[in-house]
């Protein structure tokens, strides 16, 4: 069998693996990287950026649907199968264009999942691998539903290559992928119910902004199914029948496709860590503040994959950077997750940054909620938005902002200024006293505040 040794081995090519391989290797290190899927992770391949480009036009085709009658005659019509077209012109590029930019630095590649055989030594490809450092960057994949019928399921990757438009879709779990998923499909003329198993959706964002947004994915026709159990999924002719029991009743529904969108894991099964004495949980491989595992001091983790993350492409970045430093100069830096905002997608979108309601009680001696749902103001009056909405949490003894939710056709957009504001502690007087263009949704704040 043959050896080969570098300094640093990366498994994984997503946004953290490949900016840990570029560092390194600019660094003077020898780097080898291992990818068992099309290089270049999930977010460019089968995530946030197709994902987007798959939005678009659901976008374009809600604001002029806002407007029919009042300065747009007739909306526009969309076409799936033109839009998967112009997604492949960014996608198709992803995996070849990344292994380039690799190669050409001087990093090895390989196309297989090592598997560990000692701390240091890897197999892969049918060779045996040393390396001083390893660096685990395997992010996540859909938690597999221990279901009779599971086999039929679908996942956030095949929703996004679809070639056409089903007639009706079911998403288990009504968190951030099948939010986002259900109201593409919807606005694609397709029928969805979302069945979820706890009594609400996207757990980790403000109840009272997300009862509005699931009115308002009520109205495109949506259907929600809350508080029910899976039982079994079946094949018919041309449909799925999901069936379900919720207080106690069996029910069913049936779709053409069926997709599992119950959360994901840590993608760690193939690795075989024990072997390498990597210590891991639930959540992922656990790390200390340097990024580095607590039982092999030779392996890093980061991006999705590790015990430290929100499962976010901008923390996976930041992880990365610290791991690649720390590798680099030795521990030196430790992490300090920075404040995180995050954003679904749907139409509208709902956003938040800094605390929640809940946490800022449990925190704060005194707080000021300032909450409306302000449909009157002028932004999304003209627009004819369908949904807006926010609550802000401020410190009533310093007036500092602490937590910012909003729920808007630009949410995603405007929570970064409160993002900026929370990080820069602005008190809500400083925010007040700034000039914002007008009539930007971004001048909004200043009346929310
Ligand atoms: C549908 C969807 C939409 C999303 N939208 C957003 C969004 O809008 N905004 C946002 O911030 N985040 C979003 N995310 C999350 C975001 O994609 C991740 O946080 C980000 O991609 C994590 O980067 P990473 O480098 O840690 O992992 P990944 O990008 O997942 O990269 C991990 C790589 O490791 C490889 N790998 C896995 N196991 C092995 C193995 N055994 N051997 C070798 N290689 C292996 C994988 O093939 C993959 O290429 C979305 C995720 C999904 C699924
Ligand atoms: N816009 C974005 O930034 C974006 C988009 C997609 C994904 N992501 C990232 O990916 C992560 C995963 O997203 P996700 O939507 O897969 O997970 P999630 O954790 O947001 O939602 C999963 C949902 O499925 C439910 N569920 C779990 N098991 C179930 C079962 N057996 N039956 C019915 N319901 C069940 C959960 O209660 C939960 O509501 C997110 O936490 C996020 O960090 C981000």
């Amino acid at each position: 069998m043959k050896y080969k040794s570098y300094d640093v081995f990366i498994i994984g090519s997503g946004v953290a693996g490949r900016y840990v391989a570029r560092t390194c290797i600019k660094a003077g290190l020898t780097v080898a990287i291992a990818d068992n899927r099309e290089y270049g992770g999930t977010c460019a391949n089968r995530g946030c950026d197709p994902k987007k480009i798959v939005m678009g036009p659901t976008e374009v085709f809600s604001l002029a649907d806002n407007l029919k009658g009042k300065g747009v005659a007739d909306g526009p019509e969309l076409n799936w199968t033109d839009n998967q077209k112009f997604k492949k012109t960014f996608t198709d590029k992803v995996p070849a264009g990344t292994e380039k930019i690799l190669k050409n630095l001087g990093v090895t590649l390989y196309h297989q999942s090592p598997k560990f055989l000692d701390e240091n030594t890897l197999s892969v490809e049918g060779k045996t691998v040393t390396a001083k450092k390893i660096v685990i960057a395997t992010g996540q994949i859909p938690r597999p539903l221990n279901l009779k019928g599971a086999q039929f399921l679908k996942t956030s990757d095949d929703f996004l290559k679809l070639k056409k438009m089903p007639k009706s879709m079911t998403f288990i779990g009504a968190g951030y992928v099948g939010l986002e998923c259900a109201h593409m499909a919807a606005r694609y003329g397709c029928e969805v119910t979302i069945i979820e198993h706890g009594d609400r959706a996207l757990k980790a964002f403000d109840p009272d902004l997300v009862e509005e947004l699931v009115a308002v994915s009520k109205k495109l026709g949506i259907r929600f199914v809350f508080n029910a159990e899976i039982k079994h999924i079946e094949k018919l002719r041309k449909n799925h029948r999901v069936n379900y029991s919720q207080d106690g009743q069996s029910h069913s529904v049936k779709a053409r496709l069926v997709f599992n969108t119950a959360g994901r894991i840590p993608a760690i099964k193939a690795l075989n860590l024990e072997k390498g004495e990597v210590v891991y949980n639930e959540i992922g491989v656990v790390v200390n503040a340097y990024l580095q595992n607590t039982t092999n001091e030779a392996v890093y983790a980061c991006g999705d994959v590790s015990d430290h993350s929100v499962p976010l492409t901008p923390l996976s970045g930041i992880e990365a950077k610290i791991v690649a430093e720390n590798i680099i100069h030795g521990n030196q830096k430790e992490i300090e997750v920075p404040l995180v905002p995050s954003a679904v997608f749907t139409i509208p979108n709902l956003a938040m940054a800094g605390l929640t309601e809940k946490e800022a009680k449990k925190n704060y001696d005194s707080i000021v909620v300032k909450h409306e749902f302000p449909e009157k103001w002028f932004n999304s009056n003209r627009s004819n938005e369908k949904a807006y909405g926010y609550k802000i949490i401020i410190n009533a003894d310093t007036d500092e902002i602490l937590g910012a939710h909003i729920l808007s056709v630009q949410a995603a957009e405007t929570i970064n200024l409160f993002t900026l504001a929370i990080n820069l502690k602005l008190t809500t007087e400083a925010v007040k006293n700034m000039i914002f263009t007008y009539p930007s949704w971004s001048n909004d704040i200043k009346s929310m505040l």
